[in-house]
């Protein structure tokens, strides 16, 4: 062939090599004049079988030599009686055979095609293919003819193959009155489309930017943006100026929108003295749903003190332990109710609370359950208990992905534990319940049957859970149910300055910062190279050896991700120092990080898919599974380029394989935000205490911080950051009404 001169090829698409679905990259192969031609270039869509006629020029690639680059194409039907029996025997329509084909186009000729889209029923007259068969034919050719152009037409709108797919296997040809009238039904209805990308396609629609349907899907955006931040409901004022400051636009009649979105039962609208509450309207049902449930499981068991009293004396001389008054009262009235909630801060008697009701209820022969809500919690949680506990996930045992509310969006898991299925137990005692958020919540109690006990247990000044809601202060705060408070530390506890001093942290009172101390270090140092200086010495060559445990174990908590001292420039500095590049080490390049055999890395999202198992010393696999979850650190044991994978091992002895695509799951873990580290304890901390903004650096991070450490606390910085931090209350308010849903309801069964 003459390859300069040729400007234009066609032919049938006969084997796609190389398709990316979300740019639309393509290598393909067709027959032209007889010869083979490898095709690149960027099509919106392709199918083998159909007919190709490109525009373009031959360009030679080192590799594989000539390709023809295609700078224009259309696809057409096959005109000629040839191609037309090529086409129908290439497989693309299902039921078609090579044999069928060529009787159909010895019967129609040239004439095939238009026959088959106008009067399909005529090749009925062909023996083997009956009415229904012709119709079914007809129907394959005219869906691909659609698919065809409704993939252009999405093309035009800037929208990725991957994407394009997704829409139309959800509207079918219904994409182009959607995308010219109201593009941002995809924000509702398509996962992986939010607002943003539904108004950047409205945007090439020439949809208004004061369009009713942009500005009721800016309001619901602004209303999940909210519940990414903790709120569950925004009053109506600040709503209205996020979505104006969202639109870039000014409007007056926002109630309207709302009423709108309320009568689509998008969002709720309560009013809370005079002030308007604008709800998603999924918060706002698991904030009902919950509160209903906690009404539901309130109820009283009638029992003896006395007996009470014998048995919890047996549990002290087992346990030789002589409990608390207020913890006394903690075990009796889990014994007399059917919900109730401890709480208190370090050191307070939680764990030994716990204990002794676990043994109250086995001597009653009861089923016990526990749970926390990671796995870390977990793991401490089975470990102080002496009895397994498991995360909230686990307990309800996933059964799949994201569930899918009415309009496709993804809010909650599947658990095949629920009101149909409820866990068949006497009692569930749930720790760390500071960090569970409504949704789980919501999960977790509709699992548990009326008649189950339920002992919620947590310390309301960590830090509120990462996602929205605040349930364990608004149970506490709604007074409806029974609450216990221990606050007394005990002696044990009370040596250690770790938790005497997160108690003055709360309370307000001043620390005292003494380098001497035993466990609550502070190591005075102004810049933060100095900090970051002090900190490798700490965690490589002093702490380990002070706490007995490995370098791995000591946990660098930083208040803030971007920071001179914020976790991403720390993991890049401990990495070099603790885990450099070697020979033989594989490394694998991830965005801006650098992933390397041996480096320490945490999950950062709830994955229930993934697939992991535990392996013996011999290699052999003794338990499998699947779901790595927020939170779970491990160590990267190998990286295999070739495969295109990332091996680690979870702290708890999973392994878990990761595609290199599946990467964006994972962070390095050599310093990780305080945030991420509630709910989990290590042996020493490493806290950087340098200046950052107020809203952060507050009480509760600070407090939250210290009391992750087990043996020793060791902060690195300036020591008036530190008191800077212990006197900042402005803790940031969360919007939630869980409590005035409990209220509300309680007050309603209690007025029968
Ligand atoms: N009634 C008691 N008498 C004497 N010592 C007690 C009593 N209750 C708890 N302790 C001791 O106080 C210390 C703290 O108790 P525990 O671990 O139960 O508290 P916690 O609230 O769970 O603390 P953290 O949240 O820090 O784990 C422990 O050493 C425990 O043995």
């Amino acid at each position: 062939m003459e390859y300069e001169a040729v400007k234009y090829v066609e032919g049938f698409v006969e084997n796609i090599i190389f398709r990316n679905e979300d740019n639309g990259y393509t290598v393909f192969d067709i027959t032209y004049n007889g010869e083979e031609v490898t095709c690149v270039g960027v099509l919106s869509y392709i199918s083998a079988g159909e007919f190709i006629a490109a525009q373009g020029e031959f360009v030679k690639h080192p590799v594989y030599y000539m390709q023809f680059k295609i700078k224009s194409y259309e696809f057409r039907a096959p005109d000629d009686a040839k191609s037309v029996k090529r086409y129908l025997s290439s497989g693309a329509i299902k039921g078609i055979g090579e044999k069928m084909a060529e009787n159909i186009v010895n019967k129609f000729g040239d004439d095939t095609f238009r026959i088959m889209e106008e009067e399909p029923e005529r090749l009925a007259e062909i023996k083997g293919i009956s009415i229904k068969k012709a119709m079914d034919i007809a129907a394959q050719l005219m869906d691909k003819r659609d698919v065809r152009r409704a993939m252009m037409f999405m093309q035009e709108f800037g929208i990725s193959m991957k994407l394009a797919n997704k829409i139309y296997t959800k509207y079918g040809q219904n994409i182009y009155t959607i995308l010219k009238e109201n593009p941002y039904r995809l924000a509702d209805d398509i996962d992986g489309i939010g607002f943003k990308i539904a108004d950047e396609i409205a945007a090439k629609a020439g949809i208004k930017v004061d369009s009713a349907f942009r500005i009721k899907s800016g309001i619901f955006y602004v209303l999940c943006q909210a519940a990414g931040q903790g709120h569950v409901y925004l009053p109506l004022d600040e709503l209205e100026s996020y979505v104006k400051s969202l639109l870039l636009i000014e409007f007056d009649n926002m109630e309207s929108y709302i009423m709108d979105l309320a009568v689509d039962k998008k969002v709720v609208v309560k009013q809370s003295g005079d002030r308007k509450l604008v709800y998603a309207a999924i918060y706002y049902y698991m904030e009902t749903s919950v509160a209903r449930k906690l009404c539901d499981l309130d109820i009283s068991y009638s029992c003896n003190d006395e007996e009470m009293e014998e048995s919890i004396e047996k549990i002290e001389q087992r346990l030789n332990i002589e409990l608390d008054e207020i913890q006394k009262e903690a075990v009796k009235k889990t014994v007399q109710n059917g919900l109730v909630v401890i709480t208190g801060g370090p050191g307070t008697g939680k764990t030994t609370t716990i204990n002794t009701i676990i043994r109250y209820f086995q001597m009653e022969g009861f089923d016990i359950r526990l749970a926390a809500p990671t796995g870390r919690a977990a793991k401490r949680m089975s470990e102080t208990c002496g009895m397994e506990a498991q995360t909230i996930h686990r307990l309800l045992e996933i059964s799949g992905g994201p569930q899918e509310d009415s309009n496709g969006s993804s809010f909650a898991t599947n658990f095949d534990r629920n009101e149909e299925n409820p866990l068949e137990t006497d009692a569930i005692i749930v720790d760390e319940m500071s960090m569970v958020d409504i949704s789980i919540m919501n999960s977790l109690l509709k699992a548990v049957a009326v008649g189950t006990r339920l002992i919620l247990v947590g310390d309301t000044d960590q830090l509120p859970s990462v996602g929205a809601g605040n349930v364990l202060k608004d149970i506490i705060a709604s007074g409806c149910f029974p609450v216990v408070r221990l606050e007394k530390i005990f002696r044990q506890a009370a040596e250690s300055e770790i938790v005497i001093n997160a108690h003055k942290i709360n309370k307000g009172e001043p620390v005292v910062l003494n380098k001497y101390s035993k466990d609550f270090l502070f190591v005075r140092r102004e810049t933060p190279d100095e900090i970051i200086a002090a900190i490798c010495t700490l965690v490589k060559k002093k702490l380990p050896d002070y706490v007995g445990a490995g370098i791995n174990e000591i946990q660098i908590l930083t208040p803030s991700k971007k920071s001179a001292t914020g976790s991403l420039r720390l993991n890049k500095i401990m990495q070099e120092y603790l885990n450099p590049p070697q020979a033989g080490k594989q490394e694998k390049v991830y965005g801006e990080v650098t992933f390397r055999e041996g480096d320490k890395v945490m999950q950062i999202k709830n994955n229930y898919q993934t697939e992991w198992e535990k392996k013996s010393k011999y290699g052999v696999t003794y338990d499998a599974g699947s779901g790595v979850f927020n939170g779970d650190t491990g160590i990267i044991t190998e990286i295999n380029t070739f495969m295109e994978q990332m091996t680690v091992k979870f702290d708890d002895e999973r392994i878990v394989k990761y595609d290199f695509k599946q990467l964006e799951e994972l962070e390095l873990a050599y310093a990780i935000t305080v945030h991420k580290s509630q709910g989990s304890e290590y042996p020493a901390v490493v806290i950087p205490m340098y200046p950052g903004p107020r809203m952060l650096m507050n009480k509760n991070l600070l407090y939250t911080a210290v009391t992750r450490a087990r043996k020793c606390v060791c902060m690195v910085g300036n020591e008036n950051c530190f008191h800077q931090m212990a006197q900042n209350e402005s803790e940031q308010r969360r919007y939630s009404s869980l409590d005035e849903r409990i209220k509300e309801i309680y007050e309603l069964d209690n007025a029968v």
